[in-house]
């Protein structure tokens, strides 16, 4: 690799929506317009019976504002930059578009900066106003999604309200694996993919039961779980962060293993990492957890029964004890919202750095964070994820492992024939359909 790389420069070629062959164009093309008209959407309900004459007036500005956003991106008109709305970070938006992207449109650029500025702007429809710049368009989409879920999120308090009991080193490592799992394929129901997906596709994929997801581990394309647990087993009272990615269930299976590790002694403190802004419409706000927790013992989910209900309430109550205790953290830092891949997160959020340094083990969830880990670009499917990670992430930070349900094109780790098997047996669209996941593991920084 002969210089450093950029955000418009990666390590190799970049994923652009103007690529008729990757994931990125249908993204741009088809799913960005219905995720903002879907936001138009969203305040028009909220405003609409409002009496508040500002607030009217502003929510008619934010339309017209978010209107006019996606005009601009249909058409690939260049960026502009972000307008000083009141927020922290406008300047390190506008200094990246104009080092990085200065001549850039919105299908030129590459996929992964299009992507962010586009909720980046979206953010900055909502901040130049007065009385709507706290409000997330994207709450209603992911508390129905969580109501959607409850077949599964009972099936889950069922078993884990009551205490884990004392466990064989056999047991542990059962139990280990399969929660794993479970909070892997959580990430399979993510709101921006599912718009067109009906909710028995979803409850196929929520799935918690053993069978299914023996079922499901032959479609881990990169396993590295073993290592994962070779390490975790070590552990006592480590310092876990989980660099969250969807609130609703996949938190809810976050959680689920969190307190695991929490019960096991293999962990005394858990950090989750929240977003800042309203995210790839259904990214974790830490007010998106909060309600999780509190949409758990109160009236939220009034149609069970009523031993249900009681489960979960109990579980809802251990994890809020936790946060009371400090045993869970919930933390967020605007660096999880910039259009930087983590190959800069050492230089771009020093303090964050020195921060996740202290852990045992980060867990990264899901497909954006396993982009921006691996700076979302072409590298060939059977390059090592050390190496996609880069040299900081590789061998100066602390053990990670990327728990992913593949939704965009980068994919790395596969062993040598396995992209072959893949197309041959039918599965063309392997990089992006939700079907495939990985789990990758690196040891870390070199002691
Ligand atoms: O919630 P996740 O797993 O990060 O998925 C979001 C991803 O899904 C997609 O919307 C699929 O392309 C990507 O834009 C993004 O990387």
């Amino acid at each position: 690799m002969s210089s450093a790389p950029t955000p418009n420069n990666p390590p190799c070629p970049a994923y652009r929506c103007q690529e008729k062959d990757s994931f990125a164009y249908p993204t741009a093309v088809e799913r960005w317009p219905v995720i903002l008209t879907n936001v138009i959407d969203d305040v028009y309900k909220s405003y609409r019976d409002e009496v508040d004459p500002q607030k009217q007036r502003e929510a008619k500005e934010i339309i017209e504002r978010i209107g006019a956003l996606k005009y601009e991106m249909q058409r690939d008109r260049p960026f502009r930059p972000i307008e000083e709305d009141g927020s922290t970070d406008y300047t390190t938006w506008n200094a990246i578009l104009s080092q990085d992207f200065p001549n850039s449109s919105w299908f030129s650029a590459t996929w992964l900066f299009s992507e962010c500025y586009l909720y980046r702007r979206v953010r900055e429809s909502f901040n130049l106003t007065t009385t709507w710049s706290g409000y997330d368009p994207f709450f209603r989409q992911k508390t129905s999604t969580f109501q959607g879920s409850s077949s599964a999120v009972f099936d889950l308090a069922r078993r884990f309200s009551v205490p884990i009991p004392s466990q064989s080193d056999t047991e542990r490592h059962l139990w280990f694996h399969e929660l794993a799992q479970v909070c892997l394929w959580g990430n399979a129901t993510d709101l921006s993919l599912l718009v067109n997906m009906t909710e028995e596709n979803i409850k196929s994929l929520q799935a918690t039961g053993a069978q299914r997801l023996e079922e499901q581990e032959k479609n881990i394309i990169v396993n590295d779980l073993e290592r994962v647990w070779e390490k975790v087993k070590e552990m006592k009272g480590g310092r876990v962060d989980f660099v969250l990615d969807n609130a609703g269930f996949e938190l809810f299976v976050d959680l689920v293993l969190a307190d695991y590790l929490l019960q096991t002694s293999a962990a005394r403190t858990i950090y989750f990492h929240c977003k800042t802004i309203p995210w790839f419409v259904s990214d974790t706000l830490p007010s998106d957890f909060h309600w999780l927790l509190d949409s758990c013992t109160n009236t939220f989910f009034s149609n069970a029964s009523e031993p249900d209900l009681a489960s979960l309430h109990a579980l809802a109550l251990r994890w809020k004890s936790y946060l009371a205790s400090g045993a869970f953290v919930v933390e967020s830092d605007p660096f999880w919202c910039s259009g930087y891949a983590y190959w800069h997160l050492r230089d771009q959020a020093p303090q964050l750095y020195e921060e996740l340094s202290g852990s045992d083990l980060v867990v990264f969830k899901g497909d954006l964070n396993f982009r921006k880990l691996t700076y979302d670009c072409k590298w060939p499917a059977t390059t090592r994820f050390r190496e996609a990670i880069g040299p900081v992430m590789s061998t100066l930070f602390p053990p990670l492992v990327s728990l992913r349900t593949n939704k965009a094109d980068v994919c790395v780790g596969l062993r040598e024939g396995k992209e072959k098997e893949l197309v041959e047996s039918g599965e063309a669209d392997w990089r992006w359909s939700g079907k495939f996941a990985v789990v990758e593991y690196s040891e870390g920084r070199l002691n």
